[in-house]
């Protein structure tokens, strides 16, 4: 594979950097800088700009790959475990909550009001700094950048760094010993995953962490951490689809959750009602947070989905971040529960899930972050994101009725929308 060169990189940033700062000044919008108060997200982008933006952060990846040699690239990926443990104990001990946004403070201070020891404070702050996380403008005094306020202004990103470093990072080193347990049969069950090596049991991880209601509140707040990141847009959804070539008719949201998918496309299409079907425990809270303005054509349902599906002949059946919690064996009975509902050249199955682009078809801006969720399933949960080939085998394996008519990954979101017909 021909590799840029460092000058071609620099180029490539340069000319990427530079198409971004004009759109934003000739839009008038604020530029990214580490300020506090500057954005801590980039604002919708037409395409060429956002092709910009994804060709500046593979660029400077590559370039500081290069800029630091493979070999000290590699062994120092593999020490950033540490930095791992010093972002986990400053969210641990809400340290970011005792600086304030518009002033520097002494370590001293800070490690009086947040009742820890100031020597330590100060080596685990300091590779956080190292890490363009708070910053020290002058000697022995910390302050926030515009990264380490997202850690003071988000409780769920406290819970993210909790699940994940806390949590999760144990299961992690676990992989190989897993697949030396299980061979090509690990994560075949949910119960054959690292997560069962690392804590030595064997149910599921969800059925194994329902019991534990501190974890599950970890969970809740990562996931809702996972789903405020860019491309979860509900409104990138709905432009995956031509809803408006529904016309009219019922819209069922099998493990709909709260139901902001419904809820959100019962707003842009008055013509569409909507079941959200989840768990007993999920259930009666969403349907007491649904806005009273859609409430008359967002109904909620409980319905089990190993279940057969209740609701019949239904234009559409939304399985919207479902299937790739499941491995092929359960995600086909799953789709197998829908099928006596769905009224054959009528109703729709619209799966809304990572498709993992093959290597080298898009940026790796847009490609890692599914890849890396990718390897997350399979640690977790014996789950998978699939590639094009893998969602085709799965749907259209499940019953010759089902056919994969359209993938559309809308610019911007994570997530795509697998279009299925049922002959
Ligand atoms: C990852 S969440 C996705 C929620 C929603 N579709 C969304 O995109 O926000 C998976 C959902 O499946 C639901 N779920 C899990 N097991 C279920 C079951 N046996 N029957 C129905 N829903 C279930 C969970 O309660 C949760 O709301």
């Amino acid at each position: 594979m021909k590799s840029k060169s460092l000058q071609e990189l620099a180029d490539s940033i340069s000319a990427s950097a530079k198409t971004l700062t004009d759109y934003l000044t000739s839009n008038n919008l604020a530029q990214p800088t580490f300020e506090v108060g500057a954005p801590q997200a980039w604002p919708e982008l037409p395409l060429d700009v956002m092709k910009a933006r994804s060709e500046l952060c593979d660029a400077s990846k590559l370039m500081n790959i290069l800029g630091q040699g493979n070999r000290t690239y590699l062994t120092w990926m593999v020490y950033s475990q540490a930095d791992y443990g010093a972002l986990q104990w400053l969210s641990h001990f809400n340290i970011a909550d005792h600086i304030p946004l518009d002033k520097v403070i002494s370590y001293a201070d800070v490690a009086k009001c947040a009742n820890v020891d100031e020597a330590h404070l100060r080596r685990l702050a300091r590779n956080a700094i190292a890490n363009n996380i708070f910053c020290e403008p002058r000697p022995g005094h910390l302050a926030h950048n515009s990264v380490s306020t997202l850690l003071r202004s988000e409780e769920q990103f406290r819970d993210l760094i909790a699940f994940i470093l806390e949590d999760n990072l144990p299961w992690t080193a676990k992989l190989s010993s897993a697949y030396e347990r299980w061979g090509k049969e690990m994560g075949s069950r949910m119960n054959m995953t690292a997560v069962n090596v690392a804590e030595d049991m064997e149910e599921d991880v969800f059925s194994w962490m329902a019991r534990d209601q501190e974890l599950m509140t970890r969970f809740a707040g990562m996931m809702r951490a996972h789903m405020e990141t860019e491309g979860h847009g509900v409104e990138l959804f709905v432009k995956g689809f031509d809803w408006e070539g529904v016309g009219g008719g019922t819209v069922v949201d099998v493990g709909g959750g709260f139901g902001h998918i419904s809820i959100t496309l019962a707003k842009e299409f008055p013509k569409l009602s909507f079941v959200v079907q989840d768990l007993p425990s999920v259930i009666p809270e969403a349907e007491v947070q649904c806005p009273a303005d859609v409430k008359d054509r967002v109904s909620f349902q409980v319905h089990d989905f190993w279940h057969e599906n209740p609701v019949k002949d239904a234009e559409i059946y939304i399985l919207k971040s479902v299937l790739h919690d499941w491995n092929d064996v359960d995600s086909t009975k799953l789709i197998k529960n829908i099928l006596p509902a769905m009224k054959p050249g009528v109703s729709k199955l619209l799966i809304v899930d990572g498709v993992v682009p093959d290597p080298g078809t898009c940026s790796l801006h847009d490609e890692k972050p599914l890849r890396t969720m990718d390897i997350l399933m399979m640690i977790n949960c014996g789950a998978v994101e699939r590639e094009t080939d893998g969602w085709k085998r799965l749907v259209e394996g499940v019953d010759d009725r089902l056919k994969v008519k359209n993938i559309i990954r809308p610019p911007g979101a994570l997530n795509s929308v697998i279009e299925v017909t049922f002959s």
